[in-house]
């Protein structure tokens, strides 16, 4: 399993040894329904959640994802069964409110999409739509997870010069490698290799159309994901991935795809604020009030960085608008946390006055 990632140290978090009883760490490459498709020491194999994972206090985010390392009974004649998951390294969540019939108290919340991945690739066109807030928003959802973001200025042989954008986007990703690429000409592929080191796992983000899948296909040498050719003119593709899953690679380094991850929005965005903007946090701490609110008071740090141009308007803008949008987001977490009380209240009633009956 070390091929997949997998540290062996990992079993100590879960309170015992994997093979304790009978059981052997394993890889979630495919979510399913119900089903689910693991890779262990006996290779790839079905598997299904072991009963415990339908008690009431499971939270949604305790299922399975794409990427989790699990503790698998594992089974040769049948289906294996899933009976615990490690503790995650990183991950990417998105809310759920597809409210199944038998757990629909636990879908409310969070759907885990993706977990354990080292790098978090961020792919932007060079050609069309270019937003640096859509990037910034992109590094502050990766930060949170727990991932290294990558930036990836994609198409660049489409564009006479993209020294404009680069500059952009370098000035304000902070910390954040960022590489102009093109998967027709290989220009920048061989910058990414630092990352594609066997046993690592990337995720892949961006709009509809940037290049993912031909990204995927360019560092894998091979045709994996399919690409449907688009028109140049709208900018929109559709590739023919349904299910979430984690792909090896035969350079050993494993890719996840998956649809979540391309609605993936806002969710929990306050943790990665901070280091997106780690320069304006520090200048926060430095004004004279604590409760400044950086329009007009006396000794405020923000009014004088953008003075003395250390500090952009424009970034400080960038800054003030995600930050409205991850309240925004907060609010709806602690609305559906308290849906989700509400639900296992009632659930709870309903049982008490089955059993009354
Ligand atoms: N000229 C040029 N075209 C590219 C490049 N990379 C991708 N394309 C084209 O852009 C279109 C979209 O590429 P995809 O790889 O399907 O984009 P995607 O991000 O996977 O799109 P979704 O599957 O919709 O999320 C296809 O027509 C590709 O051939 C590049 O480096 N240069
Ligand atoms: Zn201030």
């Amino acid at each position: 399993m070390k091929s997949y990632g997998f540290v062996p140290s990992d079993d100590r978090e879960i309170g015992k040894t994997a093979t304790a009883d009978g059981c052997i760490p394993a890889r979630v490459t495919e979510v399913h329904r119900e089903l689910y498709k693991v890779i262990s020491m006996h290779g790839e194999c079905n598997a299904r959640l072991k009963g415990t994972f339908y008690k009431e206090d499971i939270k949604s985010d305790d299922f399975p994802a794409v990427g989790d390392f699990v503790l698998l009974k594992y089974n040769e004649s049948g289906d294996s069964q899933i009976a615990k998951v490690y503790p995650r390294k990183s991950k990417f969540s998105r809310p759920d409110n597809s409210g199944h019939n038998v757990r629909y108290v636990k879908t409310v919340l969070e759907q885990v999409v993706a977990a354990n991945f080292d790098y978090v690739f961020i792919l932007a066109s060079l050609n069309h739509d270019f937003n640096i807030n859509r990037i910034l928003r992109y590094i502050t959802v990766a930060w949170e997870s727990g991932g290294t973001p990558v930036v990836l200025l994609t198409k660049a042989d489409l564009v006479h010069d993209f020294s404009e954008q680069l500059r952009m986007v370098q000035e304000q990703a902070i910390g954040v490698d960022v590489v102009v690429v093109s998967a027709l000409t290989g220009l920048g592929l061989s910058e990414l290799s630092k990352y594609m080191k066997p046993a690592s796992t990337i995720v892949f983000l961006g709009s509809s159309g940037v290049g993912k899948s031909t990204m995927v296909n360019a560092l894998a040498g091979e045709e994996i994901m399919t690409v449907n050719t688009i028109r140049e003119d709208d900018s929109k593709g559709r590739h023919t991935t349904t299910h979430r899953q984690l792909i090896m690679l035969k350079n050993g380094v494993m890719i996840i795809d998956t649809p979540g991850m391309r609605e993936l929005g806002m969710w929990e965005v306050q943790d990665g604020l901070s280091e997106t903007f780690a320069d304006i946090k520090e200048l926060i701490g430095q004004c004279r009030f604590s409760d400044c609110s950086h329009n007009n008071e006396p000794g405020c740090a923000i009014l004088q960085a953008i003075e003395n141009g250390t500090l952009s308007r424009s970034r400080y803008r960038n800054y003030l608008r995600l930050k409205g949008e991850a309240k925004f987001t907060e609010d709806k977490a602690a609305y559906l946390r308290s849906k989700k009380e509400f639900g296992k209240k009632i659930n709870k009633e309903l049982r008490k006055r089955r059993i009354s009956l």
